[in-house]
């Protein structure tokens, strides 16, 4: 018997991208390894059969995504973001029909690394899970808060700490009514299982590649482009 399993993904692309400074476009729709940031991080997810349909959330003034090959597949959609990346994911579910159980992925325009493996990791940890989950790697650094005068004030324990990734996969209902109550309330949330986990839920931490990484500041694009090239030269992505 076919698996009937599907999800919907929401793709936050709307960013200003303000910590990259001055560059020629917003960081998700700059080029490396010959691509746009933007269509790496939506190919892992268009190349499975169990994607029932992606929506992009992108700024209202957007003048790029147009522009791009995969504006054309009848597969991605998209929608206005808002002014917090929650918003935009918030935007993005707002345009799906669908019912309670049924699964939506959420995925960082800015995560062009994600690898083909990584992502079913997630899907296969999460699918028959009770309240959905999300990519995260370890803390292996040493945790330092600093004080006012950007001194040590106290080292943190790092012991079960982990770094959230994306993408982070929820029931739509649950992760609709988490979103819309944290902008009720005013709460900014940084990403979807923050909200989860604000509705009383705990979301299963799922393990993720450390090359997963968020375009954030400049050298990002060097480091992001190096593990694109790799993935190519090994073959795909793994
Ligand atoms: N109002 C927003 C803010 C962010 N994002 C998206 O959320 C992802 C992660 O956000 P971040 O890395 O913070 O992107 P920016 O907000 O663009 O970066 P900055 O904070 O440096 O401006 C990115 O794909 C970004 O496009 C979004 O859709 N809507
Ligand atoms: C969702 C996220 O990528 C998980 O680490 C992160 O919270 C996004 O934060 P940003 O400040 O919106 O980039």
């Amino acid at each position: 018997m076919s698996d009937s399993f599907k999800f919907w993904a929401v793709i936050p692309a709307a960013g200003r991208a303000r910590r990259m400074g001055e560059t020629a476009s917003p960081k998700q729709y700059l080029t490396i390894a010959g691509r746009s940031v933007l269509e790496w991080s939506l190919s892992p997810i268009l190349a499975r059969d169990d994607c029932a349909g992606i929506v992009v959330a992108i700024a209202a003034d957007d003048t790029h995504w147009s522009r791009l090959p995969i504006a054309r597949d009848p597969r991605v959609r998209t929608t206005v973001g808002g002014t917090e990346r929650a918003h935009s994911v918030l935007a993005g579910l707002r345009t799906l029909s669908l019912s309670d159980s049924e699964f939506v992925l959420v995925h960082d325009a800015a995560r062009p690394c994600l690898a083909a493996d990584e992502l079913s990791g997630l899907i296969e940890a999460v699918r028959n899970d009770p309240v959905g989950g999300l990519l995260a790697a370890p803390v292996v650094d040493t945790i330092k808060r600093a004080d006012s005068e950007g001194r040590v004030a106290e080292t943190v324990s790092r012991e079960s700490l982990w770094r959230a990734l994306t993408p982070q996969m929820f029931r739509f209902g649950t992760l609709y009514r988490a979103l819309t109550a944290a902008q009720q309330q005013g709460v900014a949330v940084t990403d979807e299982a923050q909200a989860v986990e604000r509705s009383g839920l705990r979301p299963r931490i799922v393990a993720g590649r450390t090359d997963n990484l968020k375009i954030t500041l400049p050298e990002d694009l060097i480091r992001a482009e190096r593990i694109l090239q790799e993935m190519q030269s090994s073959g795909g992505r793994r």
